[in-house]
């Protein structure tokens, strides 16, 4: 899979993940009234209003990107009825030939761990018979609780020829309380990376590893630092936009050969046309503003590509 997403990567031109992290508010009224009308003011209703939702921005810009970034805790709030909307998405998503990044930031006790592998990214058998739960591409790992927790989705996903993308550095304000702490002399988020490129070189996908990393795009320069700690793992950079992350700041994350990080906008694409810079497409028209959103994103990572090369 990591191959798919490389491959995905350069055929489009574009390093960038679509962050499928629908709220209500985002949804424009005509889906709302729609949905409500069908299936009730309730979490079905509102289920069926974030999958109607998602499918028209998917289908507005998967020809322009690689993959996807369904964040699990969006479903959640909606009970069985939002995780309906997660697995419906995910499926949709792959169809349409997109590669899936379930957010689920999981690692638990080992038997755990392998449970929610089984779940995510592998296959379960009843009987006779073999069935997927919910069945991403890659996943999201928090590995606080140590490599316990990390291995058995890495060995499902040797089986599965998928992949994870573990919790490095995060993007948010607090993420320096324990991640910055000094460990000896060495901070917590480089002794996580130095063992993300250690179980990496076990887990070769081709020039790239399928394990991956987690690291924001409002940390440059430990992105930079990291880059070079772990030159196989691919990194995922969720913090672009909404959080303040510039493109001009994300130069470092990429290898010399223009490949290895991916970059993350969940509510700068989806809800673009909230935004003034997109307000001309109003709500009816959201897809439409996702889509040039994404295209303003791709020109905005070129730039400050070629920018930095000149
Ligand atoms: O360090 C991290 C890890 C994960 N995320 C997730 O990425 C998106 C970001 O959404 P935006 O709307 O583009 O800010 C969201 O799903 C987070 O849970 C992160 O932001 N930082």
């Amino acid at each position: 899979m990591i191959n798919k997403l490389i491959q995905k990567i350069e055929q489009t031109d574009a390093p960038i993940v679509v962050g499928l992290d629908p709220m209500l508010d985002y949804v424009p009224q005509h889906i709302l009234k729609k949905a409500f009308d069908e299936k009730g003011e309730n979490l079905e209703g509102a289920a069926e209003a974030i999958w109607q939702f998602n499918k028209g921005i998917v289908d507005a810009t998967y020809d322009l990107i690689p993959a996807v970034k369904p964040q699990i805790a969006m479903y959640e709030q909606f009970g069985i009825e939002g995780m309906k909307t997660f697995k419906k998405t995910v499926d949709y998503c792959k169809e349409k030939g997109l590669v899936v990044i379930g957010d689920i930031k999981r690692g638990d006790i080992g038997s755990t761990s392998a449970a929610y592998a089984t779940g995510h990214l592998g296959k379960v058998t009843i009987g006779e018979n073999t069935f997927r739960g919910f069945d991403e591409d890659f996943v999201t790992l928090n590995p606080y609780m140590g490599g316990d927790s990390v291995l058995p989705f890495l060995e499902v996903c040797k089986e599965e020829k998928k992949g994870v993308f573990i919790l490095v550095k995060t993007s948010n304000p607090s993420s320096g309380d324990f991640q910055d702490q000094l460990v000896g002399d060495t901070p917590l988020y480089e002794l996580v990376g130095k063992k993300v490129a250690e179980w990496g070189e076990m887990h070769m996908g081709g020039t790239y590893s399928y394990v991956g990393a987690v690291v924001g795009a409002t940390y440059p320069k430990m992105g930079k630092i990291l880059r070079e700690l772990m030159p196989k793992a691919y990194i995922l950079v969720p913090g672009y936009g909404a959080q303040g992350g510039k493109a001009e700041d994300l130069v470092p994350y990429f290898n010399k050969d223009g490949l290895g990080a991916i970059v993350n906008s969940s509510r700068g694409i989806i809800a673009a046309y909230k935004l003034k810079a997109y307000e001309k497409f109003g709500s009816q028209a959201y897809a439409d503003a996702s889509r040039q959103a994404v295209i303003d994103m791709r020109e905005d990572l070129k730039q400050a590509w070629v920018a930095a090369k000149a």
